[in-house]
């Protein structure tokens, strides 16, 4: 099959409020306005009320408390070396479980093709596949994971942290995921998933040129390859992926649970699909206990 080698910086369609007024500067924790506590899921009628006019004649006196449960939003973070299947989970994640995906690799291409000055900082080092420095990335995360949605959906957290360091800005910040889900594939696998990896700028879907070709001729006539998807690129990421892997994992060890990723991508979810629905069963109970 003949496919388009055009090179392309988008991963995904833009985001869905582009980050225009994106600080170098990490926000700082008070305006994150982080916030589970049980108290503010529900609605509580304990007060008196008394109709009609003088002497009452009419009052109610609810015994119990009226509540409202709301859904408990789930905190999610995925991780994996490069082609590890982490895009391609979080498309079936989203579709299930309605969370805000966010992808700094995603983020940081949707800089570059904007040529925002993040982006031009950012591109050199995407092309050669080396990381961003700490400083953009972090301030990109932390100021996409307070925006309105994230908060009220929940959110799922792909391509960070990837450092040490990044991973303790966010414990600075005491943004803790309820479960870090780790991907683990073997390097001759990962290295062929980079190299045959295709993206459509339209739909933002992930398609490889063996594995899941596209469905007809238009899609594939407009399928992209990511600039850092070559052999040499790939080698160098996942070098850089095997340099950081452990002391991330140290930071999430309570909450780690490692998947074989190299199996269908419909057997990888079905494993996904029952940790985060477990964990959200415990999440909504345990909210329910607190009221
Ligand atoms: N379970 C799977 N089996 C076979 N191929 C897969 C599987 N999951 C994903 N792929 C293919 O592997 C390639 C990489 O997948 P994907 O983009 O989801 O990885 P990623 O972990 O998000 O990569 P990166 O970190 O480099 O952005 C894609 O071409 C995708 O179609
Ligand atoms: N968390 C990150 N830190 C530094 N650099 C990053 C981070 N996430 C993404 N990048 C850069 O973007 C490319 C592509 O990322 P994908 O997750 O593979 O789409 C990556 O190689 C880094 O240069």
């Amino acid at each position: 099959m003949a496919f388009s080698t055009t090179q392309c910086h988008h991963k995904a369609p833009p985001p869905p409020r582009p980050l225009p007024s994106l600080s170098l500067n990490p926000p700082s924790l008070s305006s994150l306005s982080f916030s589970s506590h049980p108290s503010h899921h529900k609605l509580s009628l304990s007060n008196n009320y008394s109709f009609g006019y003088g002497k009452p004649h009419f009052k109610i006196r609810p015994k119990a408390k009226v509540m409202c449960v709301q859904s408990v939003p789930l905190k999610v973070m995925i991780s994996g070396a490069p082609a590890s299947g982490k895009g391609t989970q979080c498309e079936l994640i989203v579709k299930k479980f309605g969370l805000v995906h966010i992808s700094t690799g995603d983020l940081l291409r949707f800089e570059v093709s904007a040529g925002t000055e993040i982006g031009r900082k950012a591109k050199e080092y995407m092309n050669a596949g080396r990381l961003v420095p700490d400083d953009i990335v972090t301030a990109m995360v932390t100021g996409r994971l307070s925006q309105k949605d994230a908060q009220e959906k929940g959110w799922l957290l792909d391509g960070y942290p990837r450092s040490f360091a990044q991973a303790q800005s966010l414990e600075k910040l005491q943004i803790r995921p309820d479960i870090y889900i780790a991907l683990d594939v073997p390097d001759d696998i990962l290295i062929d998933r980079c190299v045959g990896r295709r993206l459509d700028p339209l739909t933002g879907k992930i398609y490889h040129i063996t594995n899941f070709p596209p469905e007809n001729e238009e899609v594939k006539s407009r399928l992209l390859t990511r600039p850092d998807d070559t052999e040499e690129k790939a080698r160098s990421r996942l070098q850089i992926y095997k340099q950081n892997v452990d002391a991330i994992l140290s930071t999430y060890i309570s909450i780690l649970k490692k998947l074989d990723g190299n199996r269908s991508k419909e057997v990888v979810f079905e494993e996904i699909d029952s940790l985060l629905t477990q964990v959200q069963k415990e999440k909504s109970d345990q909210t329910k206990i607190g009221q």
